[in-house]
């Protein structure tokens, strides 16, 4: 399908529909054509006035000077413009003489027909502009609401024109012609060619009028209407539930500005508040009741609605009033949803406006309410701060009417497979699982690594270049539009470090579409990664899209052929790549990445990742910004990261964890252990450490209030666990960490069902929380709770084994290169906790752990590594490993070791490059300060934020500072003090 096409797809989703939220995919559309500049995206996006937002855009397509875009954009801003040749005129297609209704002249200027002719768009759109409203025709209105109005009769045309003539289809089957897409690239068996038509929309129509005719008792007859239509259908009142779905009117009349309603002036004002030009009368109209009468006000002044309805009807559309005499006009569609679809909300077939007082809707889908557009600074990523998961359940989120803003006609078996995957995202996790602190995501980019290898890696921005993406998710989900093809697959990377939020922030993602937020995704699919990691399976697309985690919700082949026949509204979620490492060829695998057959994960992947498979879908992965992985990055649109907390946020989150877990009465306390270590809370900037910090500081507040924290991260992860394995098995905890070493050497991080601990140790640790079953796989199959538990956990063996040889222990300290099998460090938290459980007191750490006998082999393990650091020139190490040094040395709580690292130092610091997080800055402060001497820093490119930034500064050893990459400085020595 041709971008023409999908919008041309679109605009009648927005005519069948009156779904606001389309009027978005409409845009997101037009700015992935390159349509719209992302500014005037969003400015469009905020545009509240339905007129004005039809406008802009038609001259904006106009200026693009694409005709067929043109056509489409004025069409939308007027449907019934190319009846302005003629002038309107009006009949009385009933017959009756008593209600009179407008006929808008025959519609040779319908936009199919129009998109077959030559007309120049320009010309008819400034012949459309220039249209006078003169008030020379005067409109007739019965008196009594009816439901054939003009609006039905101009609707009924239109829809009669798109199905009825030769033409028409001549054009669709033009359009179908340059189709490639869906005939070239099925990617699954079984897909017919009726794909397209019923893609673009016809074959509802068609089955809108069979419907129609059967419900009329017709079935064996051309769609009638209007001329054939039924005089008691015609005029069936639209109080009365409709029985076909098709359109009745409520007029606007006068000019628009704002979607307010107001309360309405007298009946007669409704003639007189119109300027001159463009007074519109209504003749002979009877005094209407008050109550009928609603009035809006639009941009250029107060109009009145006469609506056919008691209460205003779903999905008004404004037609704007060339040659009709009026200056605005709204349809109504009312619709009948098919027998195999539940309408969202039971009741009458025409629906009222929603009559929520927490949601005023909008009146038109062309002035949608700021709930009805999910990327507004969108509710459900960005604007939640003090709200708890938990308060954003459906019934209180702003577009919980997800339901609703499906399309007109699903199958049965894809409308229950649309609802349990709702069901399932809207389930709440308990407990602070369920806590959600807003986060930012971070632009970042790849950049041509320093190396010799043409690879490029991640950028580690300045600190002014770093651009939060402040539009949420929708700025995440759009940030390739400018790039793509609207046909083409997205793909887009969230990274962040273990445990900084993006498996959470991945289902948040899910979340919100089940709760409505993202219309324009009809399915989402969440996939943890690891629950692929099954070498020698074979997957096939539906394999994949059922691993959901731990319930997998099986896609039938019905609900996989609506799914491949509509990949533009799907959102998969790939969440946890780094696990699927070992396929890591996926990107560059030769397969037959488009075919259907069963083949191995790679190859899975490979289609996906090549854009072959499931193309035009929108592909979100999360992953480590680490590894091997990173390096094919490159094929990635947009590469986002996760910020990690802020220090406000972190406090955020120690509240909600005690009100989560029923005990807000510490949360004062906790807060205030907190503060007292400012080197926990530069590390809360990880949400899985903020989480274990809660944690520790819960079970010590339930023993004491005078509690401490400890004053470095071994400490927290001892105290945490010291307690319980001193009351655990014997020997649980060495088990435990054995297999933490030995999985983490092979990349793993989940307990395959061969290598689980003995029964006793395994129930121990999952009662402990410190293992949990892997979501999605078999209940043998667990998984550590959490990244920096594993690297604690093999740490630990280290520190105990009596395996490791004492000159191989330093290697694991990851500080200097070796070029005989270098270890790779995967587990990259292990030297740092390495050394702290090795140099701090026995008897409060590892002893704590382990009992003072085992740990009494870590006494010669102290003097090999004391021997290795004291040997180290720190001022020759490389930048990060420099980092790693000082967090060794604060971790091990060794005044010699301390002194022997800070009185290396060399005056001139130079991270150019290199990442400095909040726990970096901490300990490199401390570690200046405490040196007594006079440094210079060169912070540029470290990403270091604001406060880390302001604290280095500040300190008065620090004499100079460089910040800015200047340009032609980066020739400079690294180790050079830059001004
Ligand atoms: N925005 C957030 N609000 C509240 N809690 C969060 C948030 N982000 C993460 N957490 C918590 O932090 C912990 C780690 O989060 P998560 O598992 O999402 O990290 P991750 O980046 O996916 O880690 P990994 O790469 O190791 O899989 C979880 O306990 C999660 O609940």
């Amino acid at each position: 399908m041709n971008h023409f096409q999908t919008i041309l797809s679109q605009v009648r989703m927005l005519l069948s529909s009156h779904r606001p939220s389309q009027v978005q995919a409409l845009l997101d559309n037009l700015l992935a054509e390159e349509l719209l500049s992302r500014e005037y995206h969003h400015a469009l996006l905020h545009e509240s006035d339905g007129e004005a937002l039809a406008r802009k855009i038609s001259l904006t397509l106009l200026e693009k000077g694409d005709p067929d875009f043109a056509l489409l954009g004025w069409i939308w801003s007027g449907l019934q413009a190319p009846t302005a040749e003629r002038g309107p005129s009006y009949k009385d297609p009933g017959g009756s003489g008593q209600c009179p209704t407008m006929e808008l002249g025959p519609l040779e200027g319908s936009y199919l027909e129009l998109l077959n002719s030559s007309a120049d768009p320009l010309q008819l759109y400034h012949l459309y502009d220039r249209m006078d409203l003169t008030g020379e025709e005067e409109i007739e209105l019965c008196s009594e609401p009816d439901t054939d109005t003009i609006n039905c009769e101009q609707f009924s045309r239109l829809l009669c024109d798109m199905e009825g003539d030769e033409e028409t289809r001549e054009a669709y089957a033009n359009i179908a012609e340059l189709d490639q897409y869906v005939f070239q690239d099925t990617q699954l068996e079984g897909l017919s060619k009726d794909i397209f038509i019923e893609h673009i929309g016809l074959e509802e129509m068609i089955s809108e009028s069979v419907e129609l005719l059967e419900e009329a008792g017709q079935k064996s007859q051309k769609r009638p209407f209007p001329e054939e239509l039924p005089v008691d259908l015609k005029h069936r009142k639209l109080a009365e539930p409709l029985t076909m779905p098709v359109v009745t009117g409520t007029f606007l009349v006068g000019p628009v500005s704002d979607s307010l309603v107001q309360p309405c002036p007298p009946p007669p004002a409704l003639f007189n508040t119109e300027p001159a030009s463009s007074q519109t009368r209504l003749k002979d109209a009877a005094p209407l009741s008050s109550s009928l009468l609603s009035c809006l006000s639009l941009p250029a002044g107060p109009i009145q609605i006469i609506p056919t309805l008691p209460t205003l009807p779903q999905g008004l559309w404004p037609i704007s009033g060339t040659g009709t005499g009026v200056s605005s006009i709204l349809i109504y569609q009312s619709e009948m949803p098919p027998a195999s679809q539940t309408p969202p909300s039971s009741g009458p077939a025409v629906q009222s406006l929603p009559k929520s007082p927490d949601r005023p809707g909008s009146a038109s889908p062309f002035a949608p309410s700021a709930a009805d557009l999910p990327s507004m600074p969108e509710p459900a990523l960005t604007s939640r701060a003090g709200l708890t998961e938990d308060e954003m359940s459906p019934t209180k989120c702003p577009a919980a009417g997800g339901a609703s803003s499906k399309l007109p006609k699903w199958p049965e078996s894809v409308e229950q497979f649309y609802q349990s995957l709702r069901d399932k995202y809207q389930a709440q996790p308990t407990g602070p699982e369920g806590t959600l602190v807003d986060m930012d995501l971070v632009r970042v980019r790849l950049e041509k690594s320093s190396g010799k290898s043409q690879e490029r890696e991640l950028a580690t921005l300045d600190w002014a270049e770093r651009q939060p993406a402040r539009g949420g998710l929708a700025e995440v989900l759009l940030a390739t539009s400018d790039r793509q093809q609207p046909r083409e697959t997205r793909v887009i990377a969230v990274l962040g470090k273990a445990g900084h939020g993006k498996s959470h922030w991945a289902r948040a993602v899910s979340r919100a579409w089940a709760h409505g937020q993202l219309p324009q995704y009809d399915f989402v699919f969440c996939v943890p990664c690891h629950r692929l990691d099954r070498p020698g399976t074979s997957y096939r697309l539906q394999d994949l899209l059922s691993s959901l985690g731990p319930q997998p919700l099986p896609v039938d082949d019905e609900v996989l052929s609506y799914i491949a026949r509509r990949p533009n509204r799907i959102l998969l979620i790939l969440d946890g790549f780094e696990d699927l490492e070992a396929h890591d060829g996926s990107l560059h695998s030769t397969g037959v990445p488009g075919s259907a057959e069963p083949r191995s994960l790679r190859g899975l992947l490979a289609g996906l990742l090549q854009r072959k498979l499931l193309r035009g879908c929108t592909l979100l992965l999360t992953a480590w910004p680490r590894g091997r992985l990173a390096q094919s990055l490159s094929k990635v649109d947009a590469l986002f990261e996760v910020a990690g907390f802020s220090a406000q946020q972190a406090e955020t989150y120690v509240r909600r964890y005690f009100e989560s877990e029923g005990t807000p009465e510490h949360q004062e306390r906790a807060l205030a252990l907190l503060q007292a270590r400012p080197f926990l809370l530069s590390h809360s900037h990880s949400p899985t450490v903020c989480r274990t910090v809660c944690q520790l500081a819960e079970a010590l507040l339930q023993r004491s209030d005078e509690a401490q924290l400890p004053s470095t991260l071994t400490g927290l992860y001892v105290g945490l666990l010291g307690p319980a394995a001193r009351d655990g098995p014997p020997g649980a905890l060495a088990e435990l960490a054995r297999l933490a070493w030995e999985l983490g050497r092979a990349h793993q991080r989940g307990l395959k069902a061969g290598c689980l601990p003995s029964a006793e140790a395994r129930a121990w640790a999952v009662a402990q929380g410190w293992l949990r079953p892997t979501p999605g796989a078999p209940e043998t199959e667990l998984a550590f709770s959490s990244f920096l538990l594993q690297c604690f956990l093999g740490a630990v063996w280290l520190a105990l084994s009596g395996e490791i040889k004492d000159k191989e222990l330093p290697q694991y300290l990851a500080l200097t290169p070796r070029k005989k099998r270098p270890y790779d460090n995967w587990l990259e938290g292990v030297p740092r906790f390495l050394v702290g459980l090795v140099f701090q007191p026995r008897a409060g750490c590892l002893g704590a752990l382990a009992g003072p006998a085992a740990a009494t082999s870590a006494d010669r393990k102290q003097k090999v590594l004391t021997r290795y650091l004291k040997r180290l020139q720190p001022g020759t190490l490389q930048a990060g490993r420099l980092l790693e040094l000082l967090h060794c040395a604060h971790e091990a709580l060794d005044p010699g070791l301390w002194q022997h690292v800070l009185q290396g130092l060399p005056a001139r610091l130079s991270f150019l490059g290199t990442r400095l997080t909040p726990p970096d800055t901490h300990v490199l402060g401390s570690a200046l300060e405490a040196a007594g001497r006079d440094f210079s820093l060169d912070l540029r490119s470290t990403g270091v934020d604001a406060s880390g930034l302001g604290s280095l500064v500040g300190l008065s050893c620090v004499t100079r500072f460089s910040l800015v990459t200047v340009p032609g400085s980066e020739a400079l020595p690294s180790q050079g003090c830059i001004e």
